[in-house]
């Protein structure tokens, strides 16, 4: 792919536009068989605590169609099925969906749609979707402003965006001790489980270069969503944005 002359951040690194896509598809590529339980060492198993109170948020109705972007091994999809939804799961990387489908299967969950989807260029029709979903995918896409214009195209008028990611820590002495053991410690748990230090780089340094809570709920009114709200958790370690169409 030919250079856009426009530099976007990979993690530690600048790059061009064209290259990140594909970069950040190796990074999941690597990560994909050792994700889930890398999510549980790396948070201590708190990351479901914060995707059981991102789904509440959501409220997910029987009958409902949902679609899970950046959905990965289908952990929110999961959540949101349970309760009647019917979820689309959608990521651009088919390995990290296949890893879902598997766990699926184990489980005895059916009824699922997946879909491999770029966020920022979806195929899907305006207007289908009662809720969005994004749990720890926006800060991986290259244009976050056109995965968000995406979002507001294929939601119904009414629909609700929701979105789960690291945030900025506010809490005094709390954010000293998360960068420590962010940087020092994430990448060495990453080399230890999942025999990769790199991606687990990419992935820490990547929060670091993401909006802040005001400048990304800015773009989400941006986008078109109005009545949105932004809840940090942790003293803004994680936050849910979210927004409706009106
Ligand atoms: C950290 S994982 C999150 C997976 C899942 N939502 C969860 O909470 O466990 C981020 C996901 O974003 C996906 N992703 C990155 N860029 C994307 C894009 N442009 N469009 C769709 N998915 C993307 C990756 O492939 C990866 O599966």
């Amino acid at each position: 792919m030919s250079n856009t002359g426009e530099i976007v951040s990979f993690g530690y690194e600048d790059i061009d536009a064209s290259e990140k896509t594909e970069r950040v598809g190796e990074v999941f590529s690597n990560v994909a068989a050792k994700y889930d339980i890398m999510n549980d060492a790396m948070s201590a198993g708190m990351h479901r605590l914060w995707k059981n109170r991102f789904v509440n948020r959501v409220k997910p109705q029987p009958g409902e169609t949902i679609l899970d972007m950046a959905g990965g091994t289908g952990d929110i999809a999961f959540r949101m099925a349970a309760r009647g939804a019917s979820v689309t799961v959608s990521d651009i990387n088919q390995d990290m969906l296949d890893v879902g489908i598997e766990r699926a299967m184990e489980r005895g969950i059916d009824g699922l749609v997946w879909s491999r989807q770029n966020a920022e260029e979806l195929t899907f029709s305006s207007r289908i979707f009662d809720a969005y979903t994004i749990a720890f995918g926006i800060r991986n896409v290259t244009h976050i402003d056109r995965a968000l214009k995406e979002a507001y195209r294929v939601l119904k008028y009414g629909g609700r965006f929701y979105c789960l990611e690291f945030s900025t820590v506010e809490w005094p002495g709390f954010k000293e001790a998360y960068d420590l053991y962010s940087h020092k410690l994430v990448p060495q748990i990453g080399k230890a489980i999942a025999n990769d230090e790199e991606s687990y780089r990419y992935l820490i340094e990547s929060i670091r270069r993401f909006p802040d809570m005001p400048s990304f709920e800015r773009m989400i009114r941006e986008a078109g969503f109005e009545n949105t709200r932004v809840e940090p958790i942790m003293g803004g370690l994680v936050a849910i944005h979210s927004g409706w169409k009106v």
